[in-house]
């Protein structure tokens, strides 16, 4: 019953008053138990994966409004009748008594929704949006803009927990053996030579080389951004800008080392994680600087590389962040690629002439995209990646010397 109360109270934090999941259960999840926390990351995530069809399921029995915390509890509640193992009474019972703690008067109206619910078969009629699980104004932008079957594939990949993803900065193949040995399924991935898949919930901390900094956690597509950064020349200057928490800055360190990396981060709460992960990660050739990606300390036309991966709506991970769903509308996503723009404008001021840029964003809305890119008075060449089974979506773009 604790965890199903967290969960109704995340959910509220996340749903109601736009709170990061991830905060959302640190805070509600303190006092549970490893497997408590294990039960309420799968109640929250799950629900956010599947909101719009539950929302659809469970409202077919509500003959007056719920308010947010029965409106919560019916998500948790609908939840485990149509997706966990749990038995349809213990579901109910829990999930009644958890929501009585917070609301008693609640609770008969919760419970006499979820009986309907476990009585009846999921709605077959669903709106287009519902079934991708996806945000109207979401939908219909990606189907204008990618068409109708790549959105129901998109949709498919985000309703999927997502596989672990790792950079290697040691022999692959040895790894690998290494770990396939121990009875780990990891498998090499297919966008980046130091890729590796592994199945969803691995321990990092327990695969071989994770003390000594041999591999960090970053999705292939993403990778596949850093590696699209054409090589420079040796002490070359690399800006990495806005750099935390150093997942790609780490792959620039491993793949430059002869190279001065500049991981340029405004945030001042997310620099000591960038710090100690470059520091586990063995990445001695990067100097932190925390500054305005909008308003660089250095002259023009002064570095010879650039990664900017730039702050965006995550359209495109979001089985790993399926918060992000709820957290941005329309205005935002404009308000973001104003913010894109600007940060662009300023990265070409720093760029040597004929240096290599990549623009970067984990986001596959177009408006975050190339429509960033259009006025840039650069021509790029330019990859959209749409979230599947093995990988998130990403967009990259690299600047053409030509178009320089
Ligand atoms: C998409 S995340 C970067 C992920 C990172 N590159 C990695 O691979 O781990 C965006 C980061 O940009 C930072 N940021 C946002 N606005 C910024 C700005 N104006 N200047 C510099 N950094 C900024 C955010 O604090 C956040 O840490």
């Amino acid at each position: 019953m604790q965890v199903r109360k967290a969960a109704i109270e995340s959910l509220a934090d996340i749903l109601v008053r736009q709170r990061k999941a991830e905060q959302a259960m640190e805070r509600y999840g303190v006092r549970l138990d490893a497997r408590g926390r294990g039960l309420l990351h799968e109640l929250v995530y799950g629900v956010l994966r599947r909101f719009y069809s539950l929302e659809a399921d469970y409202s077919r029995f509500c003959r007056s409004k719920p308010d947010d915390t029965a409106r919560m509890a019916l998500l948790i509640g609908t939840y485990q009748l149509r997706y966990m193992r749990v038995p349809a009474h213990a579901a109910l019972s829990e999930t009644v008594a958890a929501v009585m703690q917070s609301n008693p008067k609640a609770g008969g109206f919760v419970n006499a929704v979820l009986r309907r619910v476990s009585e009846h078969e999921p709605p077959q009629k669903l709106k287009p949006n519902q079934r991708a699980e996806l945000p109207r104004w979401i939908y219909a932008g990606w189907r204008d803009a990618f068409g109708a079957e790549q959105v129901t594939a998109c949709s498919e990949a985000l309703k999927t927990v997502p596989q672990l993803s790792l950079a290697l900065f040691t022999d692959r193949d040895k790894w690998l053996e290494q770990v396939t040995g121990m009875g780990i399924d990891a498998v090499a991935g297919e966008l980046t030579p130091c890729a590796v898949l592994l199945p969803a919930g691995t321990d990092v901390t327990t695969l071989p080389g994770y003390e000594e900094g041999a591999f960090t956690v970053i999705d292939q597509a993403a990778q596949a951004a850093v590696m699209a950064l054409e090589p420079v020349c040796r002490n070359g200057v690399i800006l990495d800008i806005c750099a935390a928490p150093g997942g790609k800055t780490a792959m620039l360190s491993h793949r430059f080392p002869e190279a001065t990396i500049l991981a340029i981060e405004l945030n001042a709460r997310r620099i000591p994680r960038l710090n100690e992960n470059l520091q586990r990660l063995g990445c001695s050739n990067v100097q932190v600087i925390q500054a305005d990606g909008l308003n660089l300390p250095l002259p023009s036309l002064s570095v010879d590389a650039l990664l900017l991966d730039a702050p965006c709506s995550a359209s495109g991970i979001l089985r790993r962040h399926p918060d992000a769903k709820f957290l941005h509308d329309e205005q935002a996503v404009e308000t973001l690629a104003a913010l894109q723009r600007r940060l662009l404008s300023e990265s070409l001021r720093v760029l040597k002439p004929d240096a290599a840029m990549v623009y970067a964003v984990c986001s596959i809305h177009p408006q975050e995209n190339e429509q960033v890119l259009a006025e840039s008075g650069a021509l790029w060449d330019m990859q959209r990646r749409f979230p599947d089974i093995a990988c998130d979506g990403f967009f990259h773009a690299v600047r053409c010397r030509d178009g320089a």
